[in-house]
């Protein structure tokens, strides 16, 4: 009797408290262009929704020491990873095409984190996401696609004006059988690292031909089963706003994704089809104002946290401590994975 309840205290002793959940957003860069101001535009984005959480951003090592150091200096978690090669002989034409987008799948490798929100760098998120790491583990979330684009010209849906954002519109041909499964826009995603499924990822991709939508038809085919929908205000793919406006409730959307032909708001001219609309043209405006937001740059949330510290008894520390928690975590953690 008396060994059990001296058992039982040892256990209470040695039991680890629950450690918090280890999450993070991640985005992903390469070479030495102009996508490194998506990055900034991205952290700035999320730091001013008040995400509890840090970016990680997984960069090639073809993007020069004055990006990393701009990311960084963003409070950035900047990793480097290896370049993903597509099968040999195949994709010649494409090849830097295929490797900057296979080279994605290198995020399944951070298993520090138990679960990751990816964004790509041309995205910006207008309100706080924070609760979709909350979502039931096991499964892929996604925002689906639209077919309707020029760029999917090559595919059967397009050819006969099927798209799964209005399925009613014109149906999938019974001779055409089977349908098929729901695809979803790569740009956005909720996931869970995991060395095991990231080797089986990286094996499959080794005989598997490359597609026109590189790692977005491979990650659609690998995840078919266990993909689930999320809806369309996490990863507002432009075309949706004048292919399904009916979908769409713009002033709902929490995260756009600029990527509509002509619409990287860094390189915005206004000239491409669709790009004189009022709508793109106001989402490229707020684009801008966080980017150009100085109050949103890492130091300043530093240093206003510094000030606070003499503020305290100012009223203003509920407010400074929600936005230190994401900032700590930055700051113990960049300089190691620098
Ligand atoms: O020179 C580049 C090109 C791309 N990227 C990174 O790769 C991401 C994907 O590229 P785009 O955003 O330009 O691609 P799209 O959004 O037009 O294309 C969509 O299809 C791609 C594959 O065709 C990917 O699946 C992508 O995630 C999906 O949103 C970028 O956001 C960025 O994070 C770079 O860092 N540098
Ligand atoms: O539907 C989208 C869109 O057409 C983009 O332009 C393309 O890059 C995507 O990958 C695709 O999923
Ligand atoms: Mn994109």
């Amino acid at each position: 009797m008396a060994s059990n309840i001296t058992s039982t205290k040892a256990a209470k002793v040695t039991a680890k408290a629950p450690s918090a959940p280890r999450r993070a957003f991640v985005t992903f860069l390469a070479g030495n262009g102009d996508y490194v101001k998506g990055v900034v535009g991205l952290a700035k984005g999320l730091r001013k929704v008040r995400s509890k959480y840090p970016l990680v951003v997984a960069i090639l090592p073809d993007v020069p020491e004055d990006h990393r150091k701009i990311l960084v200096d963003q409070g950035c978690i900047v990793k480097a990873i290896e370049p993903v090669y597509p099968p040999e002989n195949q994709t010649q034409f494409a090849m830097a095409y295929y490797v900057i987008n296979y080279s994605k799948l290198r995020i399944w490798e951070f298993v520090e984190y138990s679960k990751m929100i990816y964004l790509d760098g041309d995205i910006q998120v207008f309100d706080n996401i924070d609760h979709l790491f909350d979502m039931e583990d096991g499964y892929f979330y996604a925002v689906m696609d639209c077919f309707c684009e020029k760029t999917w010209s090559h595919t059967p849906q397009y050819k006969i004006g099927y798209c799964q954002q209005c399925p009613d519109k014109v149906q999938w041909p019974s001779q055409l059988r089977p349908k098929p499964p729901l695809y979803f826009n790569a740009g956005m995603f909720v996931y869970e690292p995991s060395l095991s499924v990231y080797d089986v990822l990286l094996s499959t991709l080794k005989v598997t031909t490359p597609t026109p939508f590189a790692e977005q038809d491979y990650l659609n085919m690998f995840f078919r089963d266990i993909y689930r929908p999320i809806p369309p205000i996490y990863n507002l793919v432009m075309a949706l706003l004048w292919r399904h406006p009916e979908n769409i409730e713009l002033e709902k959307a929490k995260v756009v994704h600029y990527c509509a032909a002509g619409s990287k708001p860094w390189r915005y001219t206004g000239k491409e089809e669709n790009m004189d609309r009022e709508d793109i043209k106001t989402l490229v405006t707020k684009w801008w104002d966080i980017y150009n937001d100085e109050s949103l740059d890492y130091r300043n949330v530093v240093s206003g946290e510094a000030e606070a510290d003499e503020d305290e008894q100012t009223g203003l520390e509920p407010y400074l401590a929600a936005m230190s928690e994401a900032v700590v975590v930055n700051h113990i953690r960049a300089p190691s994975a620098a």
